[in-house]
């Protein structure tokens, strides 16, 4: 039997992980969960985001579905104490350096998409996006200029064995894919990302197999609107992974459709699944939120943490027959609340 944690957070956070619950509960399968307290939620109760007994659950569970964490009313805290910082500080601790991003067009969402249906229609790529290095983690801070004018500083570094692991998570990847593999970077600016080429080339000697193209991210921002049927695995640091899968998720329709695993190797044993969307604030509390990406995280938590292929698929296919049938939240142009959202896809679980 599996112990499943469940930080649902912060926001709209505890309304699609219900959802996802309710779907997990509906397989029927021996499993255990557990609720822990994290962001927000946790520091009004705890004094802190990510408390210890939480980070102890997480280390104890097999595997972690994440809500979201994020609260407007705590951006004046010190980062140190920002909700945020318990997604940050988990990543960190369990060294869930692997996130893959799935971004695939459902049949039937064409319209929803911010793209023309011929150009969307042939999505279906995921963006392998590195979670524990790059300007994320770097030194950070304050000062003044001998000007005395204010001044911040990010520290944007990686070294070559961080760039080499997550390289060979995307050759991977790719390899049980399209064998198209898109490594994006900055390198014409930044030595970060010239490092990044050198490397994801000598990892490349190993996959003669994968197609391997490298593109600058600024580019790569513009092929994902202007033929995105053409990428399969994209490869890239923790910012720019961050800001194209945003992107990706408009393409495909909606920010509410895009799952995610974040896992600490290849065949993940630790793994924490979370949709790729915040806490929401603009509609947090009103039953607006797609509980979608939720319902595909725990999907990807039955196949990565607990290698049950069958129940995942049985959960994405319901994903794709509630879609087919109609049901749409007002993000996809429809008018489901969360709730009924999670009841078409439990209807059409099979
Ligand atoms: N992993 C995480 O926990 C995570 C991820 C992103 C942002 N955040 C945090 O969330 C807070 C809000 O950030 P933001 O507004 O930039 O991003 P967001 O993803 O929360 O929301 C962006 C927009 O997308 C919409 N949206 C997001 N998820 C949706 C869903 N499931 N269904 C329908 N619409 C959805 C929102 O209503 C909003 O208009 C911030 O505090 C931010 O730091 C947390
Ligand atoms: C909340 C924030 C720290 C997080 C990130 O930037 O990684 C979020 O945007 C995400 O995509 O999971
Ligand atoms: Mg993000």
């Amino acid at each position: 039997m599996a112990l499943i944690a469940i930080l649902a957070g912060d926001g709209i956070g505890p309304e699609v992980t219900t959802q996802a619950r309710r779907v997990l509960d509906a397989l029927g399968l021996d499993h255990q969960f557990e609720d822990g307290l994290v962001g927000g939620a946790a520091y009004r109760a705890l004094g802190h985001p990510l408390p210890p007994q939480t980070l102890e659950l997480a280390h104890r569970a097999d595997a972690i579905l994440f809500g979201a964490v994020g609260d407007p009313e705590m951006d004046g805290l010190e980062r140190t104490l920002r909700p945020e910082q318990a997604i940050l500080g988990l990543r960190k601790a369990l060294g869930l350096f692997a996130n893959l991003r799935p971004a695939t067009m459902f049949p039937g969402l064409e319209d929803a998409s911010a793209l023309r249906p011929e150009v969307a229609r042939s999505i279906d790529m995921v963006i392998v996006r590195e979670l524990t290095g790059d300007v994320y983690f770097g030194d950070k801070g304050r000062g003044h200029t001998k000007m005395g004018l204010r001044e911040g500083h990010d520290m944007m570094r990686y070294d070559e064995a961080e760039v080499a692991r997550i390289a060979r998570v995307g050759f991977e990847m790719a390899k049980r894919r399209k064998k198209i593999l898109t490594s994006v970077d900055k390198a014409n600016v930044l030595e970060t990302s010239q490092l990044w080429r050198e490397i994801v080339n000598e990892v490349a000697l190993d996959y003669p197999e994968v197609k391997l193209t490298h593109m600058y991210v600024d580019n790569a921002a513009m092929q994902l609107v202007r033929n995105p049927g053409a990428f399969d695995v994209v490869v890239t640091g923790n910012l720019f992974g961050d800001i194209l899968s945003d992107q990706a998720s408009m393409c495909v329709g909606s920010i509410g459709m895009l799952p995610s695993a974040s896992l600490n190797e290849w065949t993940g044993t630790c793994g924490l699944y979370e949709p790729i969307h915040g806490s929401a604030p603009d509609i947090a509390g009103q039953g607006k939120a797609n509980p979608c990406a939720a319902i595909l995280s725990a999907a990807m938590l039955l196949r990565h943490s607990l290698s049950d292929e069958a129940s995942a698929q049985r959960i994405e296919a319901a994903v794709i027959a509630a879609i087919g049938s109609g049901a749409r939240t007002p993000d996809l142009g429809g008018s489901h609340s969360t709730t009924a959202m999670g009841d078409a896809v439990l209807a059409a679980l099979q």
